[in-house]
């Protein structure tokens, strides 16, 4: 079986349709989406009927645990909602809520000896005491080894993953597409006008379509 994992789609349901099209998926397929289904794009309820329609996995990005609080009135306090973030209440069906409302924080495929995740792992870190906030925002680490959601507070946090899973990933589209020897970063900025991109096991193939616009302004 071929499970193509696929960065943040982000409301861009043409370029997703494109991208599985480019991909020759099959139903029999499997997809893991790495969060960040919905906000900011054009058509997260596209997104999100999709991926339930057609039965893919996905993890929870930082987004998607942000809309899914304001829906659930449990934004933090003096949070101000978003303009990206209205439009996905607007719009998602109770199904795509009650959809929305399954989805882990991170997948273990031990077939694969893959972990797919939003944002990242704390290196050295048990996977049980890894934090959601990292789950959701992790990007560097510091040389003093301090996790942070700030790119510039350090290196990478995959290029110091050690493994012995693979972790795929995404959240990251400063940094876009990204190669270490255990984790491979997929946000590669469609939203912002750049790519989509999925990530194909067992053939190991990256495929890439090319956004219809940018969504959003850098
Ligand atoms: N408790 C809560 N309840 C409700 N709402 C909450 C909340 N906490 C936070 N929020 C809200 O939720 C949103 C997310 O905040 P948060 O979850 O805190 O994430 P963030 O990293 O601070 O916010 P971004 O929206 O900037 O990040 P992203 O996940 O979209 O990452 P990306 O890499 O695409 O983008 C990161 C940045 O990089 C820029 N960028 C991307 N690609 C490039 C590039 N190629 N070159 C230059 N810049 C780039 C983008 O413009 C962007 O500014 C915010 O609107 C926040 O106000």
């Amino acid at each position: 079986m071929r499970t193509l994992f696929i960065g943040d789609v982000h409301g861009c349901s043409a370029e997703l349709d494109a991208l599985l099209k480019a991909c020759d998926w099959k139903p029999g397929d499997r997809v893991v989406l790495v969060g960040d289904l919905v906000a900011k794009g054009p058509d997260s309820a596209g997104v999100v009927r999709r991926a339930r329609e057609h039965g893919f996995l996905a993890v929870k990005g930082n987004h998607d645990a942000h809309v899914l609080r304001w829906h659930g009135g449990r934004a933090a306090k003096g949070k101000k909602l978003k303009p990206e973030h209205r439009q996905v209440l607007d719009t998602l069906s109770a199904a795509d809520w009650a959809w929305m409302e399954t989805l882990p924080s991170y997948l273990h495929l031990p077939e694969l000896n893959v972990l797919a995740v939003h944002a990242g792992l704390v290196p050295g870190v048990p996977l049980t005491e890894q934090r959601e906030e990292f789950l959701f925002n992790l990007r560097s680490i510091a040389a003093d080894g301090t996790p942070s959601k700030r790119l510039e507070a350090g290196e990478p946090w995959g290029s110091l993953w050690k493994g012995p899973e693979l972790v795929i990933f995404g959240h990251d589209a400063m940094r876009g597409l990204q190669k270490h020897p255990f984790a491979v970063g997929l946000d590669s900025g469609c939203v912002y006008g750049g790519k989509l991109t999925a990530y194909v096991l067992p053939e190991g193939r990256f495929y890439s379509v090319p956004a219809a616009r940018a969504y959003m302004a850098l």
